[in-house]
């Protein structure tokens, strides 16, 4: 007999896009809503009042008052080794990486450090309701089976790979085309596909791989269905200078990519911040994502993502924290820093929308909608229970507030990981506050 158990709050979930549907046709809510899970998955969701009388013999009634159910956080692009260079000062990308990040990394050689590295990651990322993540590892293929070891511990959906990286790095940071091509292959078949774990290509970027490595990227793609390939993308202006002046042969930035046969479904690339009109286009046909990282994007000084370019050209669009250059794990503070990034553009980030890309278009993003994004049933039981009372500013202002809308942006704005009052994961709780 599966066991069932029933979580008692409001519920909300994104059916669609609201670019698509309209904003009122985009999401479904229960104001006191049931959500039914039965071995790891959605059984059932709507109004308590419907569901509450015909609850199985035994399910387990957990009720929540003053919150919000909602499917879990996808950080569409994260580095697990860049935990200990947050909040570095003053410099921007090529500094960045020089000065704080490449060091940091360095110690991931050590099996133990990465290991004990992956557990804080991980804990951070639930305590922040973030549930499923497309995650750098370091060069050395031992931080990746880390990472995969303590994520396969918690059962969580989660997409890694080992950083590929033969130039421009510090010895203690490079591979050879040959070595990168073979450990990747190594952990492929270790952890593709094993639980809910997938496997993520993942070159660097382009400068810091010669095109021998970026051309057996492509080829391990074709050897195995259902991988991802991550990487970042025209970030920062130097960085686009100095990608044309190390690929003089290629069109453009994308088009190194393109070259190799990088371009496609699952292929995230981070950032994008500077891309022309032709490669959002490339982009969009390919059916690739870019992950909008903005508290990255301002904190490196990086630029303004233009999020409705990218939509127009039918993009896929996830939301990323980029820590470490990002400052935060949450996604409900890296939307309040996306909502001010488009505010100085003349664009408005709708909070449904705003849901939207946290949790749906982020699974799309990562062609992940058959199993997360939302609350339908079948899908894996991956959801965040939200406090309304998280803190005494945040209880004050939604006390205030007269719709659900009001209540969604202002919980946006004012929210971090205070308000996660508990993380599941298939079903099974994996944080409480
Ligand atoms: N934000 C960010 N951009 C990069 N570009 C190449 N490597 C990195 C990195 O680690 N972080
Ligand atoms: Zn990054």
């Amino acid at each position: 007999m599966p066991r069932t158990k029933a979580f008692r709050a409001a519920l909300l979930h994104c059916l669609a896009d609201p670019r698509e549907v309209g904003v009122e046709a985009s999401y479904e809510y229960f104001e006191d809503g049931l959500l039914l899970v039965e071995d790891g998955k959605v059984a059932r969701l709507g109004a308590a009042g419907d569901l509450l009388s015909s609850l199985p013999a035994g399910t387990e009634l957990i009720e929540y008052p003053d919150a919000l159910i909602t499917p879990g956080f996808i950080d569409t692009h994260i580095h697990y080794p860049q935990v200990g260079v947050m909040g570095s000062y003053g410099t921007q990308l090529l500094d960045w990486l020089e000065t704080y990040t490449f060091p940091n990394e360095g110690r991931f050689v050590d099996p133990e450090h990465a290991r004990a590295q992956a557990a804080l990651f991980l804990e951070e990322l639930l305590r922040n309701g973030t549930t499923t993540a497309l995650v750098f590892g370091t060069v050395h293929k031992q931080s990746v089976d880390a990472f995969f070891e303590a994520a396969e511990k918690l059962d969580l959906r989660m997409i890694a790979g080992k950083v590929l990286m033969d130039r421009n790095a510090p010895d203690y940071l490079t591979d050879t085309p040959e070595s990168g091509y073979a450990d990747s292959r190594e952990l492929i078949q270790r952890w593709h596909g094993k639980g809910r774990l997938h496997y993520a290509v993942t070159p660097r970027f382009a400068p810091t791989s010669t095109p021998e490595q970026l051309a057996l990227a492509g080829k391990l793609l074709g050897e195995f269905a259902g991988l991802y390939l991550h990487t970042h993308i025209s970030e920062n202006k130097q960085e686009v200078e100095w990608v044309k002046t190390l690929f003089p042969e290629r069109s453009g930035y994308l088009d190194v990519y393109d070259h190799h046969g990088l371009v496609g479904a699952r292929s995230v690339f981070a950032h994008g911040v500077h891309l022309c009109d032709e490669e959002c286009q490339r982009l969009g046909e390919a059916g690739s994502a870019v992950a909008f990282c903005p508290t990255s994007n301002l904190f490196l000084g990086s630029g303004l993502l233009d999020l409705a370019r990218l939509e127009a050209h039918g993009v896929r669009v996830g939301l990323g924290t980029d820590v470490g250059g990002g400052t935060s794990f949450s996604q409900l503070t890296t939307l309040s820093e996306a909502y001010k990034v488009l505010q100085l553009q003349g664009q408005k980030l709708d909070p449904f929308k705003a849901l939207y890309l946290a949790t749906l278009g982020g699974a799309r993003a990562l062609y992940l909608d058959q199993h997360i994004g939302n609350l339908q049933p079948g899908k894996d039981a991956d959801f965040v229970v939200l406090d309304y009372q998280a803190t005494p500013l945040i209880a004050h202002r939604l006390g205030q507030a007269t719709s659900l809308q009001e209540k969604l942006f202002a919980l946006m704005m004012l929210g971090d990981d205070r308000a996660v009052r508990e993380t599941f994961a298939a079903g099974v709780s994996v944080h409480r506050r």
